[in-house]
C-alpha cells in the first residue's frame, strides 16, 4: 500500500500556468525520494498535491490506499514549504513549534520537550522566545522545519529544506532527516540541486519544465545519466562528474562515497 498515491495528476493556476500535466507518481512506505528538476518544473507544486495543501485540478491524490481528505492525515503526513511565513504567526517561535502538537492535542508537558528536543537538533535554543519575524532567513527555515517535525509525522514533504542555511546546519538538518528515516519516517524532499539529492533520497523523481515526471528511478540511476540531466538543465555532482572524466563506470554520488572509494 502506497503512503501517498498521486494518480494523472494536473494542476494550473489561476492564472492559466500548467504547472503538472498527468503525474503518477507512488510514494510508498519507508521511502526517501528527490522531487528533482530545474527552477519552474513543478516540484514545490507537485509537493504541496501531495501534502494536500492544493487540489489537483484533474486526477487524484490518495493516502494511505484510503479515500480519507488530506484533511483527516493532518496527523501523519506533514509538510514544510518553501515559505517559513506559512508556519511562523504566533509570538514567538516556541509557540509556533508548540502549535502542530496542540492542534494534535498532544499534551502540553510532551509538546514543550518536543519543542525542546527539536530546539536542541536544529540550533534553536536561544531563539524560541524571540518573535519569528525577528529571524533570520537560515533561522526561519529550521523554525519551519521544527514546526513540520513537532507532530512527528509518519510522511514528511521537505521543500528545499536547507536553502538559506548555513554549513554546520545543513548537516545537522541531514543528521536528522537520516534519523528519521532510520526510524521508518517517510521523506519527500523537493530541490532543483543534484549535490544534495544523494544525501537525502534513495531514489530520484526528475521533473521537467514541461510539468511532467521524465524519470523515476534509483537516485544512482538518475544522478549518473549526464545525457539525461542536461535536457533537463541540470549537472550531475561533482563527484559523478570527476570519476566519469576518471572513465569509472560506476561513480560514487557523494564525496563520502568517493573517499571509500579511494581507500
Ligand atoms: N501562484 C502562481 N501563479 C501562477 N503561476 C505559478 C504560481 N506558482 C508557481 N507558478 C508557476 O508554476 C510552474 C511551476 O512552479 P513551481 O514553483 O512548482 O516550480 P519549482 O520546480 O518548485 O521551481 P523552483 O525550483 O524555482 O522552486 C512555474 O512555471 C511557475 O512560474
Amino acid at each position: 500500500m502506497s503512503v501517498i498515491e498521486a494518480s494523472e495528476v494536473r494542476y494550473a493556476y489561476p492564472d492559466g500556468t500548467l504547472a503538472l500535466d498527468g503525474v503518477d507518481l507512488a510514494i510508498e512506505r519507508g521511502d526517501r525520494v528527490a522531487l528533482l528538476g530545474p527552477n519552474g518544473a513543478g516540484k514545490s507544486t507537485l509537493l504541496q498535491l501531495l501534502g494536500g495543501l492544493l487540489d489537483p485540478d484533474g486526477g487524484t491524490v490518495r493516502y494511505f490506499g484510503t479515500d480519507q481528505p488530506p484533511g483527516e492525515v493532518r496527523d501523519r503526513v506533514s509538510v514544510c514549504t518553501q515559505n517559513p511565513a506559512d508556519y511562523l504567526f504566533n509570538p514567538t517561535v516556541r509557540e509556533d513549534v508548540e502549535y502542530g502538537p496542540a492542534q494534535l492535542d498532544v499534551p502540553p508537558a510532551e509538546a514543550d520537550e518536543r519543542v525542546d528536543r527539536l530546539a536542541d537538533r536544529l540550533g534553536l535554543e536561544g531563539l524560541l522566545d524571540k518573535p519569528p519575524f525577528r529571524l533570520s532567513g537560515g533561522e526561519k527555515r529550521r523554525a519551519a522545519l521544527a514546526s513540520a517535525l513537532a507532530t512527528e509525522p509518519d510522511v514528511l514533504l521537505l521543500d528545499e529544506p536547507v536553502s538559506n542555511v548555513d554549513a554546520a546546519n545543513r548537516r545537522a538538518i541531514l543528521d536528522l532527516l537520516d534519523e528519521l528515516a532510520a526510524e521508518g519516517v517517510t521523506l519527500v524532499v523537493s530541490t532543483p540541486d543534484t549535490e544534495l539529492a544523494p544525501h537525502v533520497a534513495d531514489r530520484v523523481v526528475l521533473l521537467d519544465t514541461d510539468g511532467t515526471i521524465v524519470r523515476d528511478g534509483p537516485a544512482r540511476a538518475v544522478l549518473t545519466d549526464t545525457g539525461l540531466l542536461e535536457r533537463c538543465d541540470l549537472v550531475p555532482p561533482q563527484v559523478v562528474e570527476l570519476f566519469s572524466r576518471l572513465d569509472e563506470s560506476d561513480p560514487p554520488l557523494t564525496v563520502a562515497g568517493a573517499v571509500e572509494r579511494l581507500e
